[in-house]
């Protein structure tokens, strides 16, 4: 049977990961341009359990999975990967990005989605050094981040910035691409303060996120 070219189905491996402190709109939006533009089946959100490199979440892990399957209930190109919310060891990525070769092989291409800021940071990433021997990094602009690298990411960006999403869909890792989307200047950060200020973050993130904040009263807000 001959397949249409426009119903062929990139088939690399995205996933993006957080600890979604509440999820938003920022995150779902990113995590949809990405799937839409590379034209793959899905992109996989995978929050951390234990953050290796900031404070404890301010809500436990139960409550930001269940909020992540809230936001993404009913869309089928966007999916919830728990590995790392569900194990009890430190969220490092590199531990991930092994996992996730043992499973797929070294052919289909591995791309991790990170915005501006997460990859300002990246050089301090717990052996990151082999990560672009396992996977593409997907850089997200973020508003309020400039693109501003140090000497040891302008290295690794001579050696392994690409410009075209062929790049990372035709090779299994190696390459940083830069990618601009839909500016949505939200960060969980803000949704938080919000709530410890008795503030409504209504239309920040999904509704469905939002009632369950309220039900079960995170983040120091009251029921509505
Ligand atoms: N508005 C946004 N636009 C683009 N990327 C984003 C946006 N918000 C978060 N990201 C990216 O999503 C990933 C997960 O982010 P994270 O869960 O830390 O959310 P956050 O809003 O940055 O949270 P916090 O304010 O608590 O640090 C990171 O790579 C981050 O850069
Ligand atoms: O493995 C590391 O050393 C490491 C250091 C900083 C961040 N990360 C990952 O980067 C992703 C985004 O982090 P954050 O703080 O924006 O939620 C998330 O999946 C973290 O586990 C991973």
């Amino acid at each position: 049977m001959v397949i249409p070219v426009n119903k062929l189905i990139n088939k690399a491996h995205v996933f993006m990961g957080g600890t979604f402190d509440p999820i938003h709109y920022g995150h779902l939006r990113t995590a949809l341009e990405i799937q839409q533009w590379l034209d793959v089946e899905s992109v996989y959100l995978m929050p951390a359990n234990v953050p290796v490199h900031r404070e404890t979440p301010g809500s436990t892990s139960a409550a930001r999975l269940a909020m992540i399957e809230r936001a993404i209930s009913g869309e089928n190109t966007l999916r919830c990967d728990p590995r790392e919310i569900l194990s009890d060891r430190p969220s490092f990525t590199i531990y991930t990005l092994e996992a996730l070769r043992k499973e797929l092989g070294s052919e289909i291409p591995v791309c991790m989605v990170i915005g501006m800021d997460s990859f300002l940071t990246l050089d301090q990433w717990y052996r990151f050094d082999e990560y672009l021997s396992k996977c593409h990094i997907i850089v997200a602009a973020r508003p309020g981040y400039h693109f501003k690298p140090n000497q040891k990411l302008q290295q690794l960006l001579t050696e392994h910035q690409v410009s075209e999403k062929s790049d990372v869909l035709t090779q299994a890792a190696g390459g940083i691409l830069l990618h601009e989307l839909t500016p949505l200047s939200i960060s969980a950060t803000h949704i938080r303060e919000l709530l410890s200020n008795g503030l409504s973050p209504r239309y920040l993130l999904p509704d469905s996120v939002w009632d369950y904040i309220q039900q079960n009263k995170l983040y120091g807000s009251n029921e509505g």
